[in-house]
């Protein structure tokens, strides 16, 4: 069967966050992206969310980069090919390299127009098994260990089944020191966002006296062989983020023994589509994984959603309420999460509505495009 797109809408949408968010390499205030409508002609429309942002201190890409590669050159392949199914979309978008965060948000949303086209929810659509999912809390870099250690207990109290804090060199073990003192037994882990070298391999082997669920991303965002020396010589499992951008990076860090644990992020990698292959093939060699997150508002957190519902993801992901980093989100209901669980929507798509007075509140453009 065709699967008929009729017009592509892009949406230029700025939103403030309730509290600027602070990792290794800097932080963000002001959330800048793309939703991406897709339109069937028939009533129906997809969405989909970009998650690049301003600074390209997190991949290459940038929110200038993402509208560049949509409109010159993936929007022109989907006015000429046809489509049977969104797994058709990453196929006819390699003649063009990378750039992953563009590809991932058009593919979004045709991923959900083709759900809602079937009447089915995106996790269905995904091969989605979960009616819950667990999810944790991604704590920034904060500015006394007194707020970090308020922020852990509020989270902690509201029920997110892990906490994840971000660390960088002089912030971290003394930081642990204190977290566990305060709080001996939760479920806790740390990113640090590429803020390691090899160099750093005595001071990194201080981190197994925390009982850490994983160490995120420790060394450089393009390496595999030196997470590889790392793993053989710590007993903290290193889980991957920024290393990842296709399957053929997990087999690699698979047969390498890089890491232990995989995070996945659609926007890194391309899209649901190979979000799924790796999935699937993490399922196969039980590699635990979990779903990332990149401060999306409710369309891209929907989309984690559903993805997350989907066996492999055994751990919980960094899938918090709209309400976390938003005052009012773009979607109805809001995304909340209840100890520690959010519902998987069984309504076709992404299951939630957008609430178009709050996209309008917040556009700064649109421009739309006829397939
Ligand atoms: O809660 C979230 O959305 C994820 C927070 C987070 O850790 C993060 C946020 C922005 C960019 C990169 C990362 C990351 O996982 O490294
Ligand atoms: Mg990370």
């Amino acid at each position: 069967m065709a699967l008929p797109i009729t017009e592509i809408k892009i949406k230029k949408l700025k939103m403030r966050l309730k509290h600027s968010f602070s990792t290794s390499f800097g932080s963000v205030k002001d959330k800048e992206f793309f939703l991406i409508e897709a339109r069937d002609g028939e009533g129906n429309c997809g969405y989909g969310e970009s998650v690049a942002f301003e600074v390209p201190w997190y991949t290459e890409e940038t929110v200038k980069t993402v509208f560049h590669m949509m409109e010159d050159y993936l929007i022109p392949i989907l006015q000429m090919e046809c489509l049977t199914h969104p797994q058709d979309v990453s196929n006819i978008f390699k003649p063009i390299k990378r750039n992953h965060m563009a590809k991932a948000a058009i593919e979004g949303a045709i991923w959900d127009l083709y759900a809602k086209r079937e009447g089915v929810s995106l996790a269905r659509a995904l091969g989605g098994e979960r009616k819950k999912i667990e999810v944790g809390i991604a704590i920034g870099i904060q500015p006394t260990i007194n707020e970090l250690l308020h922020t852990i207990d509020q989270a902690f109290q509201e029920g997110y089944k892990r906490i994840k804090i971000k660390i960088k060199p002089g912030y971290d073990i003394k930081v642990l020191r204190e977290v566990r003192w305060h709080f001996p037994s939760i479920p806790l882990m740390v990113d640090a966002n590429s803020a390691y070298t090899l160099d750093d391999i005595e001071h990194l082997k201080q981190l197994d006296e925390f009982d850490l669920m994983m160490i995120e991303q420790p060394l450089s965002d393009d390496d595999i062989m030196d997470h590889a020396k790392l793993q053989s010589v710590i007993h903290t499992p290193v889980c991957l983020d920024e290393s990842i951008h296709s399957l053929e990076d997990v087999k690699m860090a698979y047969e390498l023994g890089s890491c232990r644990i995989i995070n996945i992020k659609p926007g890194r990698v391309g899209g649901l589509t190979e979000a799924k292959r790796i999935h699937d093939y993490c399922k196969e060699k039980d590699i635990h994984v979990w779903c990332g997150g990149m401060l999306e508002t409710g369309v891209g957190r929907a989309q984690n959603i559903a993805l997350a519902s989907l066996p492999q993801f055994t751990l919980p992901g960094d899938i918090s309420s709209s309400s976390r980093y938003w005052e009012k989100d773009i979607i109805y209901p809001e995304i909340v999460a209840r100890n520690g669980m959010i519902e998987v929507p069984d309504q076709p798509g992404i299951g939630y509505q957008l609430d178009e007075e709050k996209v309008d509140h917040f556009l700064e453009w649109e421009k739309v495009y006829q397939l």
